[in-house]
């Protein structure tokens, strides 16, 4: 079956029985249902971003300068839409990014998030700050692919120690988020007051581990007080340096990706280091009001590096169309962000599926249109620039 099936499939259910798809297909009417059902805090903590929010704006702007030129008379009838990521087959150039405290949107939270990946052959990557622990992650995304996102304690011992859980649990690639070092100026946040670490949550992971607990005189839930001022400090408020990755590469034997990287400079010093990849991303905006767009950055990383590292994407991917533009620019693959966490809040497991199946049947739908049979065929000159 293909992914463009689920179009005839809603078109033929309609016909049958009269069903309408059980969520919209439209990204930004599944939002705005997600805002009615969440509470101010938590709907502003997924949707806001830094400042002004004048680079999630260049996100979205970055990808309506760009335009596919679709190519007629190529039999694309058939597509594979299929890429190989660090020696792994997926079904698809699209994995879920990691996104901490899934459960201020669905009890569920991470849970539904892998199994719903996990029934497309789809990656997710699991956050260090979790509201479930990796070992219960893993238990959901059964066979599924597994991706684990590091937020870098300034604590060896709780970093080594939870790479090794990660790796035990069958997780196989390990993404390193630079980025976040410190939370960027988050407007809504603060006039809200809302941050859900605060009161405990999202730290399902650090208050599970033996070397981060070994450290408390009581358990996380007996002192919440004492084990959050634990963490904040180890996990928030200053920045590793270049020399530290060799800590990963020590303790991590498969694939390392670094996370926020938008400049080719350091894409280039990500693979002097040893990396195997890099997310080319701003954080969705939420961290430098006024960057640059992501995708601003993409062609420039995939030119220097493209063929020594495995160059992955995020920030403002919306739609199929856009995860053609961002392949054509030279990303393997990319992460989607905020519209699943709008799908699970809709509908946990099979909102985060419906959302997912929306994305890639539109991908492989764009991709037949525009006269492209495989991801590999795509090249920037598939695009105009205006
Ligand atoms: C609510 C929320 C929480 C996030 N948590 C994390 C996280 O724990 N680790 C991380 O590396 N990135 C995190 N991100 C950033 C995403 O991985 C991704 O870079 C971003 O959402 C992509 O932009 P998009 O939302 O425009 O698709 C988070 C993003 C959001 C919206
Ligand atoms: C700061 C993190 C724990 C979560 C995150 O990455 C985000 O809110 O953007």
């Amino acid at each position: 079956m293909s992914f463009a099936d689920f179009q005839q499939e809603i078109y033929v259910n309609g016909l049958l029985t009269g069903a309408l798809p059980p969520h919209s297909v439209d990204p930004a009417v599944l939002e705005e249902v997600a805002r009615r059902r969440l509470g101010e805090g938590p709907y502003w903590y997924v949707a806001g971003s830094a400042g002004t929010g004048a680079t999630e704006r260049a996100n979205r702007e970055a990808f309506g300068r760009r335009r596919i030129v679709p190519r007629m008379l190529v039999d694309a009838t058939e597509r594979d839409l299929g890429v190989e990521l660090f020696g792994e087959r997926l079904p698809a150039p699209v994995l879920l990014a990691p996104v901490g405290v899934q459960s201020i949107v669905h009890p569920e939270g991470e849970l539904a998030t892998a199994r719903a990946a996990a029934s497309l052959g789809v990656p997710s990557i699991l956050s260090t700050m979790a509201s479930h622990t990796i070992e219960e992650v893993a238990a959901a995304a059964g066979e599924g692919p597994r991706w684990f996102q590091l937020y870098w304690p300034h604590d060896d011992e709780v970093t080594v120690s939870l790479l090794s859980r990660a790796r035990k649990a069958g997780f196989t690639a390990l993404v390193v988020t630079l980025d976040t070092w410190t939370l960027g100026w988050r407007p809504h946040d603060l006039d809200l007051a809302y941050l859900p670490f605060l009161r405990g949550e999202g730290l399902a992971i650090p208050f599970s581990d033996p070397a981060f607990l070994a450290g408390l005189e009581k358990s996380p839930q007996e002192d919440l007080g004492a084990a959050v001022l634990r963490w904040a400090p180890m996990f928030n408020g200053r920045a590793h340096t270049w020399d530290r990755l060799a800590l990963l590469r020590d303790n991590w034997d498969g694939p390392i990706v670094l996370k926020g990287i938008q400049s080719a400079d350091d894409a280039r010093r990500a693979a002097d280091h040893g990396m195997d990849g890099v997310v080319v991303s701003n954080h969705g905006g939420r961290q430098v009001d006024g960057a640059i767009a992501s995708l601003d950055a993409l062609e420039p990383v995939a030119e220097a590096v493209g063929d020594r590292l495995t160059v992955l994407f995020d920030s403002g991917v919306r739609t199929g169309a856009d995860v053609l533009k961002a392949l054509a620019l030279g990303a393997r693959a990319v992460l989607l962000g905020r519209p699943y966490l709008w799908g699970l809040a809709c509908g946990g497991a099979d909102g985060v599926r419906h959302v997912l199946r929306c994305l890639l049947a539109e991908l492989d739908i764009s991709m037949g249109l525009a006269g492209h049979r495989a991801v590999a065929g795509l090249a920037p000159d598939c695009l105009e620039v205006r």
